[in-house]
């Protein structure tokens, strides 16, 4: 049976996230959302939550890369960032889990190297979510099996873009000997054609796919300029 980076391997990771607020909130929509993912190509899923890993991985027969996003105060970081993340994780049959790998402060004195071992125990890859290059190559050093992205321009150190981190995943991918997944703000395809040019191993498409009011807010941005360019004519 192929591997997990066979499956993902130049393809298109699709992120299937809707926290509480907003509308498609609710595991049973996430799977349906990810079963049209699956439809259109995409070779894996990235997911938050094991409600929603566990019904995704029920109705489609992709991969899924789990994380759990929950705020503990005080602490920056949200992105499985515990052991307890982890193991409800372990425990929903994710293929592969990511977590936040940035260099901060962890909650309940939990290191990276523990999440990383955690994961491994059970034969489950782990994916090191960074912002630099820096916290890339010191996720490869505690043994993470790949990188992603995902926290560039989210973090107070790292560069603020409008669109994807080109630089990031180009000097990672020609540093790094594990895989490297973009993630952030890709928009159109002809970004995922370059991100895979550039040495991407396989590129996380999330809100541009699976956040349709902030679909529905572009174009309406669109017809609010016109709008008010053009002023108001009543017909007749
Ligand atoms: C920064 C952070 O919390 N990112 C989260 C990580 O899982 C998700 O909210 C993003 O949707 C995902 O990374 C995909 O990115 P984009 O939605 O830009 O395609």
């Amino acid at each position: 049976m192929a591997t997990i980076w066979e499956k993902t391997q130049g393809g298109l990771i699709v992120s299937c996230q809707a926290l509480p607020n907003e509308p498609l909130h609710g595991a049973g929509i996430m799977a349906r959302m990810a079963l049209a993912a699956e439809q259109g190509g995409a070779a894996a899923i990235r997911a938050n939550g094991a409600d929603d890993v566990r019904s995704i991985k029920a109705q489609t027969g992709l991969p899924v890369i789990g994380i759990v996003k929950r705020d503990y105060p005080g602490y920056p970081i949200y992105i499985t960032p515990t052991l307890r993340e982890v193991d409800e994780l372990l425990d929903a049959g994710a293929d592969m889990i990511a977590f936040d790998a940035t260099l901060r402060k962890r909650p309940n004195g939990c290191t990276a190297e523990e999440l990383i071992q955690r994961m491994h125990s059970l034969g489950v890859p782990a994916m090191a979510d960074v912002s630099t290059l820096e916290e890339a190559e010191q996720a490869e050093r505690l043994g993470a099996d790949c990188v992603s992205t995902t926290l560039s321009g989210y973090t107070p150190y790292s560069v603020s873009r409008t669109g994807p981190d080109y630089d990031l995943v180009e000097q990672a991918a020609e540093r790094l000997r594990i895989p490297v997944f973009a993630e952030g703000r890709v928009t159109e395809p002809e970004q995922v054609a370059a991100l895979l040019q550039l040495g991407a191993h396989a590129v996380v498409v999330g809100s541009a796919i699976t956040r349709p009011q902030l679909i529905a807010e572009r174009f309406a941005a669109a017809a609010g300029r016109r709008w008010q360019r053009d002023g108001f004519k009543a017909k007749g």
